[in-house]
């Protein structure tokens, strides 16, 4: 039976772990249908005052499964590519309500989008405006386009997943978006719609998000009395959730906080969560091959760097506990996975009480978990499974072996 407490978190007690582990075998990631609606849900609640679409960041999980949940609740999608274009649509996505960020999107992305008709291209450089530009005008269309401004703040989160500062390369120097714009406006294949920015990931302060929003309500102002109005801003994704003990402001408070900002305006607001709907409601199940005492105690589970990267690319910390009662005393271990590299280590001096065999669940991996993960030591990727109230649904199959060299080819000549 599969219990589910009405917040957006999926917790060991919630489903019946060593029955799913065994079933689908570990290692395995875990999410909650309940979990990732009630996030949703109280996202565009929070905006309920606005007139609003939320574009959910695929980049987060693109399980095509998730996709389809959040795509039956009205959410729209901020892509990064041409494959997460093709995902959104894949699982009944609307391509009205898909708006494209990216650096370094191709003609090719760029033919992609404007054949599918999507709400606009956050465009990220004065040299992908002319070649949107240039498509646009071969293909006969006019391409939607918000400029994303990078407004100089800082997030105050870790340095790689920072992307609102002078040397992020993401976004257009806010000093240099007004040129931009009126340039913009005089293209013959761009129709400028709108505003965006994106600031960084899992932000625990509001501050930022509001010193980013004034200073592009400022430019918003100016180009509206300049003759260039725009029908949407999109202020990003970036909500944090909890991993340890941070209190990262929920989806009201933040709207509470911009309320005041946005109040009178005739934009529609768009914005691009990815993490705050869907890291909470995801587990990493893996299970203990080894345990080595020495210097170190180390527990050598079956995830891996390969599963689960965020430790090894940000040291980042996430909480591990037992995923079944354990007969064994609590001591220290050094979690870490089969990989060859010292970095695959899921979680360091860790009390948990450990036998070989032990199920442990990894917490909050619901987002940048299975989309990260690689076949690094041909390790074929983990299984995912979605719970939804007594049933588990397998979402995706562990990879086959054969899915390791699908696509290559063999020399045929001696
Ligand atoms: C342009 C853009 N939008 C939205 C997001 C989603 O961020 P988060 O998962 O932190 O909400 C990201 C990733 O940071 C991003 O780069
Ligand atoms: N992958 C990152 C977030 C990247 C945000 C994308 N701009 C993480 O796990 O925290």
């Amino acid at each position: 039976m599969v219990i589910h407490r009405p917040d957006a978190t999926l917790a060991v007690e919630d489903c019946p772990t060593p029955a799913l582990a065994e079933r689908f075998g570990t290692p395995l990631y875990v999410y909650s249908r309940a979990a990732i609606e009630s996030a949703w849900r109280a996202y565009d609640q929070a905006f309920a005052g606005f007139d609003h679409q939320i574009c959910y960041a695929v980049k987060a999980n693109g399980s095509l499964a998730i996709l389809q949940l959040l795509a039956r609740l009205g959410s729209g999608f901020d892509i990064v590519s041409g494959g997460e274009l093709a995902r959104v649509l894949r699982a009944g996505g609307d391509p009205a309500r898909v708006v494209f960020s990216g650096v370094g999107k191709t003609e090719a992305e760029i033919e992609q989008a404007l054949a599918a008709g999507i709400l606009a291209f956050n465009i990220e450089s004065a040299a992908e405006l002319e070649r949107i530009n240039a498509v646009a005008v071969r293909s006969g269309q006019r391409a939607p386009v918000s400029l994303r401004v990078n407004p100089d703040v800082d997030a105050r989160t870790h340095p790689y997943i920072s992307t609102g500062l002078k040397e992020n390369k993401f976004g257009i120097d806010i000093q240099a978006a007004e040129g931009l714009y009126h340039h913009a406006a005089s293209l013959p294949g761009i129709a400028v719609t709108g505003m965006d920015f994106h600031i960084g990931s899992q932000l625990t302060e509001l501050e930022p998000l509001v010193d980013a929003l004034s200073r592009s309500l400022a430019l918003v102002d100016r180009l509206e009395a300049d003759g260039i109005p725009l029908a949407h801003l999109d202020i990003g994704g970036g909500l944090g959730i909890r991993y340890e003990d941070e209190t990262p402001p929920t989806p009201a408070a933040l709207a509470e906080r911009l309320g005041p900002l946005l109040a009178g305006r005739r934009q529609k607001l768009l914005m691009e969560p990815g993490r705050a709907l869907v890291g909470e409601a995801g587990l990493l199940l893996t299970r203990v091959e080894y345990l080595k005492p020495g210097h170190r105690d180390f527990a050598i589970v079956d995830a891996a760097m390969t599963d689960l990267l965020r430790p090894a690319l940000y040291n980042a910390w996430q909480r591990i506990e037992t995923a079944e009662p354990v007969d064994a005393d609590p001591r220290l271990y050094d979690i870490v996975g089969p990989v060859c590299e010292s970095a695959d280590t899921l979680g360091s001096e860790r009390s948990l009480a450990l036998r070989p065999g032990t199920l442990l669940a990894i917490h909050a991996t619901g987002a940048y978990g299975f989309v990260m993960a690689s076949q690094y030591n041909a390790r074929p990727r983990p299984a995912e499974v979605l719970v939804d109230g007594d049933q588990a649904h397998l979402i995706r199959e562990r990879e086959p072996l054969e899915a390791l060299w699908q696509g290559e080819h063999l020399l045929e000549s001696p």
